[in-house]
């Protein structure tokens, strides 16, 4: 009998370096799918490639016998590959679910009725980015199709994580990571028919998981990032050895630590063990990386479900001042760096909205939220001293 194919959007960090890599090992048929041409070039032209875990275990995997193919030139054999697997995967970024949702519908156009369903995961860095794709799938679909189609895919969200940092330039398709992963996936969608990958903890309910992991790991990683940033340091490792960086990102795991124990109950015993392990993992000095990559997207991190404005709405909600988060989004708000559009953004709506205007447009928060008086005080601050 053949292997099961996979179909896996973004063959970059993440993709080559974790979710490929666990598909490859779980047995399945890899077929990678990108838009970046030099990169799906390479992959065609190479047997194998290597991923290189370094810290507390290091080792190194071969992934070998993948296909790879270029989602913008060639979206008909990716619409194939999808109408013939089992299992699709993505690691593009939570922005980018929205240009892959057609190619999914395209796949299960020509997906035989009786297939086994579609399982959809979503690997990204968000609170429910399967949920997201399935949104985009669904808004392309008429309500007759929609109904026909309806049992060819689930969609199950996950929370994945595991440090990819920017690589050598000299590296090729070779990847390096941290030897640490968790890839959590809701249990739900799939019922008995959950696929059988090696590495995967599948779970009743993913909220706790999600949120621990985006306002533990994401947030303090940022905080670093930002921090590092306006204290003159391009590299992590130089950021976090920076007494008044370390400091900031510790306090700010220290709110969120708050809040998440609040909410899912947590022990606080426990959540410290976990952010402790987390600062220690940021610090590997073994990962080279650097505050632009970890501070990319500043907008996307600023969005109100994310990474900062979440957790510190919350804890102003419940009567606590999120003092190290606002701390860390002043910095964000000076995050100035050309090759980011994202950066470039921030600035022009920081030079042309009002402080009120610009967090509701870049926050989503409204008026009467308990947030939302700090930060407007805080972006007129930040525009001040422009
Ligand atoms: N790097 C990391 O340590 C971690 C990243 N993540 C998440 O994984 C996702 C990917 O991150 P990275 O691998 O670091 O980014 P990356 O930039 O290394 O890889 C993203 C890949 O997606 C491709 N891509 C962009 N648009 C596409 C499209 N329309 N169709 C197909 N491919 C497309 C890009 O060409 C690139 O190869 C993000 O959501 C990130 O938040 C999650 C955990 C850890
Ligand atoms: O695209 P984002 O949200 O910056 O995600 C990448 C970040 O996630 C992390 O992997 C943590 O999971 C960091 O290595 C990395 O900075």
């Amino acid at each position: 009998m053949s292997a099961p194919v996979a179909v896996h959007f973004g063959a970059g960090n993440i993709g080559r370096g974790f979710v490929g890599l666990l598909l490859d090992r779980a047995g399945y048929e890899l077929v990678f799918a990108d838009v970046n041409a030099g990169l799906i070039d390479a992959l065609r032209a190479t047997p194998s490639y290597r991923v290189h875990e370094v810290g507390e275990h290091p080792r190194t995997h071969e992934v070998t016998g993948f296909r790879a193919l270029n989602s913008a030139a060639d979206p008909r054999s990716v619409a194939e590959a999808i109408a013939d697997a089992r299992v699709v995967t993505t690691a593009v970024g939570p922005t980018v679910l929205r240009f892959i949702a057609p190619l999914i519908v395209e796949g299960l156009r020509l997906r035989a009725a009786d297939s086994p369903s579609l399982q959809i995961m979503a690997c990204e860095n968000a609170i429910g980015a399967s949920d997201t794709l399935a949104a985009e799938v669904r808004a392309l679909l008429s309500p007759a199709e929609a109904a026909e189609l309806a049992g060819r895919a689930e969609f199950a969200n996950t929370a994945v994580d595991r440090i990819v940092p920017a690589q050598a330039t000299d590296a090729g398709l070779d990847v390096t990571v941290e030897s640490y992963f968790e890839w959590v996936v809701d249990e739900r969608p799939f019922g008995e028919q959950r696929p059988d990958i090696p590495g995967v903890t599948w779970v009743p309910q993913l909220e706790p998981y999600i949120e621990r992991k985006l306002f533990t790991v994401n947030t303090g990683h940022a905080t670093a990032a930002y921090l590092g940033w306006l204290a003159g340091h391009e590299g992590m490792s130089e950021a976090l050895a920076d007494p008044e960086v370390h400091a900031g990102v510790l306090a700010a795991l220290r709110e969120t630590k708050e809040m998440l124990v609040r909410a899912h109950g947590f022990e606080a015993e426990a959540q410290e063990a976990y952010l402790q392990r987390i600062l220690t993992r940021f610090a590997n000095p073994q990962l080279t990386d650097t505050v632009r990559r970890v501070g990319r997207q500043p907008l996307r991190k600023l969005s109100r479900h994310e990474r900062f404005i979440e957790p510190a709405e919350r804890l102003a909600a419940a009567g606590t001042s999120p003092a190290a988060l606002l701390h860390a989004i002043s910095a964000l708000l000076r995050f100035d760096v050309p090759e980011d559009a994202e950066s470039v953004e921030l600035g022009r709506l920081l030079a042309t909205r009002s402080p009120e205007d610009f967090v509701a447009e870049a926050t989503g928060l409204l008026p009467g939220d308990a947030l939302t008086a700090q930060l407007v005080e805080l972006v007129a601050e930040t525009q001040r001293a422009r």
